[in-house]
């Protein structure tokens, strides 16, 4: 094995359990958090008991708070943010790296930009670039539970050597270079993932989920398209594959959060109990900004987003779904 320095720039759940898999195949890895209270918890404990508190890190996992010195030793550079701490990142790497690839699954708040554009503003349009996305809860990554993933770039040599960290025993990793279908899929997923805890959350049945699911595939296959990605990306891992895993299983945050709001909790109160990330509460509006500037029609991201903005309560979500004009499939 060719021993590489890794930084992952983040250290939730989902930046830890990366960064547990590339130290368990035998790479040097320092995971950069931003709060250096939790990296100090973390190199006491030698784990990351706010995150993934029952793993110990391998020796080879370092946790630390120097971001200028993750940057400098590292050969590869992955950002595992939220994103709305994208472009602050971004902003913040002072040395070009060799490449970046990135965790986020979101669209850029303030700039409603594809993250991949953010980066080609900054580094260059032929700068290279690899998205990991596809259907892959943090812990069963952390457990060395099989998973397989889907990596996006814009260069095929770089991808290559992303695949080559990455793809070992339980963790396979699927190419393609479709970048625009494959952040659209993961920004909208979670979206969709929010209106099935909602769905499932008043009570409605499998049958109203499986619904959801099918129609809100259909959503996102329509604005990838006029976006410029290409249809087969959305029936691969990171379209059909990671909708249905989050939609359907309660660890997804996005969907727990729906269950909640379907249980009459409140905005506020459900994104606390989660106590994480939830992406599809933030990227949720800049879909539908996505989708009025490209005249796309997304009526289920509408009316979640419409319930997020405080405008609608859940059952009129459904309600105003329902009663649709009917219309071909
Ligand atoms: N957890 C999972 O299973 C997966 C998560 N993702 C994606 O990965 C991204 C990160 O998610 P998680 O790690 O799960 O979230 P998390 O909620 O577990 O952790 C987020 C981390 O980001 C840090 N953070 C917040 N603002 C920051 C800033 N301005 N600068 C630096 N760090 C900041 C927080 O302190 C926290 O450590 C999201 O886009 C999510 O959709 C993708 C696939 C799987
Ligand atoms: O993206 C994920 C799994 O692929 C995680 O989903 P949640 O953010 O909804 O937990």
């Amino acid at each position: 094995m060719n021993q590489k320095n890794i930084a992952i720039l983040g250290a939730g759940s989902w930046g830890t359990a990366v960064a547990i898999h590339l130290a368990k195949v035998g790479h040097r890895v320092l995971l950069w958090g931003h709060d250096p209270q939790h990296v100090a918890l973390m190199t006491e404990k030698k784990a990351n008991p706010r995150y993934l508190p029952d793993i110990d890190f391998p020796e080879t996992l370092e946790p630390s708070a120097d971001f200028d010195r993750c940057i400098e030793e590292a050969h590869y550079v992955i950002i595992a943010v939220p994103s709305h701490a994208f472009a602050e990142i971004i902003n913040k790497i002072k040395k070009t790296p060799q490449g970046l690839a990135w965790l986020t699954k979101g669209i850029d708040p303030q700039s409603h930009q594809l993250l991949s554009d953010l980066v080609s503003q900054t580094f260059g349009s032929t700068f290279p670039k690899a998205i990991i996305s596809g259907p892959s809860f943090a812990k069963e990554v952390a457990h060395f539970l099989p998973t397989a993933v889907t990596l996006a770039s814009n260069d095929s040599e770089y991808q290559k050597s992303i695949r080559e960290l990455l793809h070992h025993d339980n963790l396979r990793v699927y190419l393609t270079d479709d970048l625009i279908g494959v952040q659209i899929c993961g920004a909208i997923k979670n979206v969709l993932a929010i209106g099935c805890g909602i769905s499932d959350g008043l009570g409605y049945g499998a049958n109203a989920k499986a619904a959801l699911i099918t129609r809100g595939l259909a959503e996102m296959e329509r604005l990838g398209l006029a976006l410029g990605a290409r249809a087969e990306t959305f029936l691969g891992l990171a379209g059909v594959g990671d909708l249905v895993l989050t939609c359907t299983d309660d660890q997804s945050r996005n969907r727990r959060f729906g269950l909640l709001l379907g249980q009459n909790i409140s905005i506020n109160d459900a994104e606390q109990q989660i106590g994480q990330v939830v992406e599809g509460k933030y990227n949720a509006s800049q879909v539908c900004f996505l989708a009025k500037q490209h005249h796309v029609e997304m009526p289920i991201c509408e009316q979640i987003n419409a319930l997020l903005q405080g405008k609608i309560s859940p059952k009129q979500v459904v309600q105003n779904l329902m009663s649709r004009p009917p219309k071909e499939e």
